[in-house]
């Protein structure tokens, strides 16, 4: 695959969209086509400054031939490999230090030295004069610019950004306490500092297919998100875990002409991530395997080993097998082989699912008309039950980076630390599931 060359002055109103830890993601609107673009640029981990990741080209490469097979294309966004001269990635790289807020309009604003001087950008020239290639980035639409166009749509667009974590519980020996995966990792984190307080949130109050508990799950992320939860309202972060809002405050957000309530926004989300879109005034409520949910979900289960069996797994290949699963082209060109019990096939497994296990969904909301000029009936709208309201919206997963055995060391650690603790200290939690009644 060849990457094509991007050239930014075909581009305006930059702006920083946001980061991981892996990577920098930069909006700009492509000025042919009005279109919202971004780009997920990789950085280094530790010093945070811009580095040519040398998987961008397998990323694309794994989504195609291994997660599109697996988990269908309605929700997939492909992203495509594009390239940057050096030079132009380091006016780039100095928007992840202006407010998201800020959009600078056109790239000649962002070589303009005096406006934004060069000790901004976190891709010093030096750096990018002593590359010799291109740096490669992936591009992808804009996910909270998506424009639905349609009749009777009013009031912002609402982009709510969920880490769902793994969706099904798996009890395993080495690990008998009745949490499950996220749980466990999330107390290990609060006890490692990273978070002040556990939340309450646990997935499988969100993968239940149970209204009440899905619920309650998207209650528990909008009260304490952790990384579990951001929310954009026309682009602009206003709800995360760093800077968290009032309910109060998000509803008049959301809904500025106060016709309609955060409860509601609630419902909506459980209906279309349930993908219980559809005649949702008469059937019963349920998680549809063909909503983003349960294609997740299913994806997921691919994996019936769980992490500590995996790592046993893992260890138990001779050398020549190791170095070659460590080695990116042997472990994501290797056909799925979902039918062997090998080692090696159900590591392969596990380690496929597990980049299921860490994506993120991307749902764009936008309020809608419910009288007879705008048609609720179609695709991409939920009209909510027993009330007069609609929104339309779109559904992405994004985030299907491909894991590795390294991922595998590192969590089966912090996984063994989390169910320490709990043995150790008890939690206040309530379960995650009763092991009486374990079927899975
Ligand atoms: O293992 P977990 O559940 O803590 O997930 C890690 C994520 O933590 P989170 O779910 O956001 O609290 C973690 O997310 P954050 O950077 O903390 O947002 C990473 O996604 C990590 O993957 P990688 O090592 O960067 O490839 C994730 O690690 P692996 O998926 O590689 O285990
Ligand atoms: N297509 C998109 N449209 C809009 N915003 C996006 C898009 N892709 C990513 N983002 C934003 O950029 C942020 C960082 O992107 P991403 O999750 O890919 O980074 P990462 O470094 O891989 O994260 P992690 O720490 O989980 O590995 C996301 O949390 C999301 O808010």
């Amino acid at each position: 695959m060849i990457a094509s060359l991007v050239d930014p002055t075909l581009f305006r109103d930059f702006c920083f969209r946001g980061e991981g830890r892996a990577n920098i993601v930069i909006s700009a609107k492509c000025v042919k086509s009005g279109r919202r673009i971004v780009w997920r640029i990789g950085k280094d981990r530790k010093t945070g400054a811009v580095a040519a990741d040398p998987r961008n080209q397998l990323i694309v490469d794994y989504i195609k031939q291994q997660i599109v097979p697996l988990m269908g294309r309605k929700f997939l966004l492909v992203p495509r490999l594009v390239s940057f001269r050096p030079s132009d990635l380091h006016y780039i790289a100095k928007l992840p230090s202006l407010p998201a807020t800020v959009k600078v309009t056109d790239f000649e604003c962002l070589k303009d030295e005096k406006e934004l001087p060069a000790s901004l950008s976190v891709f010093p020239m030096r750096m990018a004069e002593a590359l010799t290639s291109f740096v490669d980035a992936l591009e992808m639409a804009d996910l909270t610019r998506i424009e639905k166009k349609g009749r009777g749509l009013h009031g912002p667009r609402i982009t709510v950004e969920i880490k769902p974590k793994q969706g099904f519980a798996q009890l395993q020996a080495g690990a008998p306490v009745p949490y499950c995966n996220n749980c466990i990792f999330q107390i290990e984190k609060c006890h490692a500092g990273n978070f002040e307080t556990m939340y309450d949130f646990c997935p499988l109050d969100l993968f239940s297919g149970d209204l009440r508990r899905m619920r309650r799950a998207i209650r528990a992320l909008i009260r304490d998100p952790h990384r579990n939860l951001r929310v954009f309202v026309e682009g602009a972060l206003v709800h995360s875990d760093e800077e968290p809002l009032a309910d109060a405050d998000l509803e008049s957000i959301f809904f500025p002409n106060r016709h309609a309530e955060l409860d509601h926004f609630v419902d909506a989300l459980c209906y279309i991530l349930a993908g219980a879109t559809r005649n949702a005034d008469s059937a019963p409520f349920s998680l549809h395997d063909d909503g983003v949910l349960g294609r997740i979900l299913a994806a997921q289960r691919q994996d019936t080993v769980g992490i500590l069996r995996a790592f046993e797994l893992w260890q138990s290949l001779p050398e020549e097998v190791q170095t070659e699963l460590k080695s990116p082209t042997a472990l994501y060109f290797n056909g799925l082989d979902i039918e062997s019990m090998e080692p090696r096939a159900l590591l392969l497994r596990y380690l496929l699912a597990a980049t299921v296990k860490d994506c993120s969904i991307m749902l764009t909301l936008r309020a809608m008309d419910t009288d007879t000029r705008a048609d609720v009936n179609q695709e991409g709208v939920i009209k909510l039950p027993g009330t007069s309201l609609a929104f339309a919206y779109h559904v992405s997963v994004v985030d299907l980076d491909p894991k590795t055995p390294k991922n595998l060391i590192s969590s089966q650690r912090r996984f063994l630390d989390g169910v320490k603790i709990i043995q150790a200290k008890g939690v206040s939690r309530p379960p995650c599931f009763d092991p009486f009644e374990f079927n899975e």
